[in-house]
């Protein structure tokens, strides 16, 4: 039995791809009220409209209902995922936990696998991330994701009881180098989104993409990652899907900074805060990030569009 923690578009889809078959899959959500009106119109009208839930998924805000063995899997966003694993750190104690988030925790520098060791030390961590959208997952469209987990045996497990007809699953042991790809996508199509916003064209898409790429190599390289997950579909994947498509809720905050528009706030966009994190660690660590610094200045409208060209295109010229 699955339990799906979290009923954003992500926990949603999630939970409507393992339950599809049958399979008894329980979705917990935090609001009574949401809960109660996912249970009576079948759908979650809030966070993913016009996806229907099957007979078999259950929907609860009631935590203590989550089934008492099998995976939980964590999807709430990467800044919440510390309230919400110390709030419930004794419903998930010493259970397989698999987090959902792409990001890096803006007060410590850490991202999933660094949180989950402090606020549950007793639990064993995996990490489902890589290229697909909870619309595409909800409707069964094909797609392959990445399991990143420490422990061979467990990733296994995992990577047989998550994966389904439809959504295909590619385990890693590299968890530093699958959590820092998908977190380090979302500020790169922040930058490749206002670049396209602005103008700029599909040829400097290409170029904030490849050297996005290197940003992400760099921060994971130094993180003792290994470089083929960079490139696999948790990073190149990842990467690909998020500066291309306007699906994507950060490449779409980014189209909104290059077009000067506003930008709906309680969309959930999980490449801001990573970016001030990961610009923080990039400081720390002497790495040169500087599309990073570039997104986090426009975040903090330090700059505008002209500036942050001037600021990409005025570094000396050098090797690739
Ligand atoms: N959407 C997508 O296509 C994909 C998303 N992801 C990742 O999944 C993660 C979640 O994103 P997504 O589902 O899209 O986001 P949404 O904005 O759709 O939903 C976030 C959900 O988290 C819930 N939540 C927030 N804080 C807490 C908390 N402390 N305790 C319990 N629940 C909480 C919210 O509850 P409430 O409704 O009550 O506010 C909401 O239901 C992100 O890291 C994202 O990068 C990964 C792959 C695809
Ligand atoms: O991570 C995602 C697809 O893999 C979803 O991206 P957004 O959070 O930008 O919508």
């Amino acid at each position: 039995m699955t339990g799906v923690i979290g009923a954003g578009a992500f926990g949603t889809a999630l939970a409507i791809s393992l339950s599809q078959d049958g399979d008894p899959v329980t979705l917990w959500a935090r609001n009574a009220d949401h809960a109660a009106a996912m249970r009576a119109g079948r759908e979650n009208a809030a966070r993913l409209p016009g996806a229907r839930l099957p007979d078999s998924l259950s929907v609860t805000a009631d935590i203590t209902a989550l089934p008492a063995t099998g995976p939980l899997l964590l999807a709430v966003p990467m800044q919440q995922l510390r309230a919400m694993t110390t709030q419930h750190a004794a419903v998930l104690a010493g259970r397989r936990v698999v987090a959902c988030c792409k990001g890096i925790e803006l007060s410590t520098g850490l991202g999933p696998s660094g949180v989950l060791a402090q606020t549950l030390p007793d639990s064993t961590h995996a990490l489902l991330t890589g290229p697909g959208f909870a619309r595409d997952i909800a409707r069964g469209l094909p797609t392959a994701m990445s399991l990143a987990c420490a422990d061979h045996d467990v990733a296994r497990a995992l990577q047989t009881a998550l994966s389904t007809a439809n959504l295909r699953l590619y385990r890693t042991p590299d968890t530093a180098g699958a959590e820092i790809g998908g977190a380090l996508k979302n500020v790169i199509a922040i930058a490749c989104g206002a670049a396209m916003g602005a103008g700029l064209g599909e040829s400097a898409r290409a170029a904030l993409m490849t050297r996005g790429y290197a940003e992400m190599q760099r921060l994971a390289l130094a993180r003792g990652a290994r470089a083929e997950t960079l490139a696999g579909l948790s990073g190149f994947g990842d990467l690909t899907l998020t500066c291309t498509s306007e699906q994507s809720r950060n490449y779409a905050f980014g189209l909104s900074i290059g077009r000067g528009a506003t930008f709906d706030t309680r969309i959930t966009v999980e490449g801001a805060a990573t970016a001030r994190a990961v610009d923080d660690t990039a400081r720390d660590m002497a790495l040169d990030m500087p599309i990073t610094g570039v997104v986090v200045a426009l975040i903090d409208g330090r700059i505008d569009m002209s500036r942050a060209l001037d600021m990409l295109l005025s570094r000396p010229l050098k090797e690739e």
